[in-house]
């Protein structure tokens, strides 16, 4: 897999940003539209306000998200909360088309089934343009988690994991529906996650991430974390 370095963690934002938008111009250019899935976590929004920054036909943009923690609307554990932070004084706020996961449904296994029928019905094909991934240091990416028996869904493209991950039950894009996207942009950095980086381009099975296909995926990831790399 192809990785890619630069000095901070704001270089990597900015190229991230800078790549994902000549995507968006390619294939609106080629098919009229352009499918992206965002993960959570911390490291997403300085690229998703780089983003918001350039010029781009917006309105044919499908934004999905990768991951979410069952909570409440608005709850500041919730990525989609942290999405709309960021995007909020910018234009992308009325211009972009976000499709939340419904996590605060009574019947979330039926949520679930929504939301993959969402994706099934926008791409037409359940093939995602671009769907961008972190990592946790233990190695996690999405929500697909140590231990948890979401690792094994091979049925369903989108499922819940079956205990609490950091407090919270989470939704999540399961292997089949990410490992068909046709690009995987991994965004990895701080020095902490140095380890499973490593592990990360060995293909490490034992370790969540090591399990996303790396056919059509990258790493931008910065210095302090290559560095660190034995
Ligand atoms: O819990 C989560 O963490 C991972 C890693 O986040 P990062 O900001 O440390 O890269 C993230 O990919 C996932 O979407 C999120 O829910």
């Amino acid at each position: 897999m192809e990785i890619r370095t630069f000095q901070s963690a704001g270089e990597v934002a900015k190229e991230a940003a800078a790549l994902i938008a000549t995507r968006i111009r390619e294939q609106v250019a080629k098919k009229g539209f352009f499918t992206l899935a965002i993960s959570g976590g911390r490291t997403p929004w300085e690229m998703i306000r780089e983003l918001a920054e350039e010029d781009l036909p917006w309105e044919k943009v499908f934004l999905f998200q990768v991951d979410e923690r069952i909570a409440p609307d608005a709850s500041p554990e919730r990525n989609l909360t942290q999405l709309f932070n960021s995007i909020q004084n910018t234009k992308l706020i009325t211009s972009l088309n976000v499709f939340p996961m419904g996590v605060t449904a009574e019947d979330l296994e039926q949520s679930c089934e929504e939301y993959a029928e969402h994706i099934l019905k926008i791409t037409g094909t359940g093939r995602l343009d671009l769907v961008h991934l972190g990592m946790g240091t233990d190695g996690h990416t999405a929500s697909l988690v140590p231990g948890d028996d979401v690792l094994e869904v091979q049925d369903k493209n989108v499922a819940l994991t079956n205990h609490p991950y950091q407090g919270r039950q989470r939704m999540t894009l399961t292997y089949p529906l990410i490992n068909q996207a046709s690009e995987i942009l991994w965004i990895i950095t701080g020095s902490e996650k140095a380890e499973m980086l490593a592990r990360l381009l060995q293909k490490d099975p034992n370790i969540p991430a090591g399990q996303i296909d790396q056919t059509h995926a990258f790493v931008l990831t910065e210095e302090s974390v290559t560095s660190s790399i034995n």
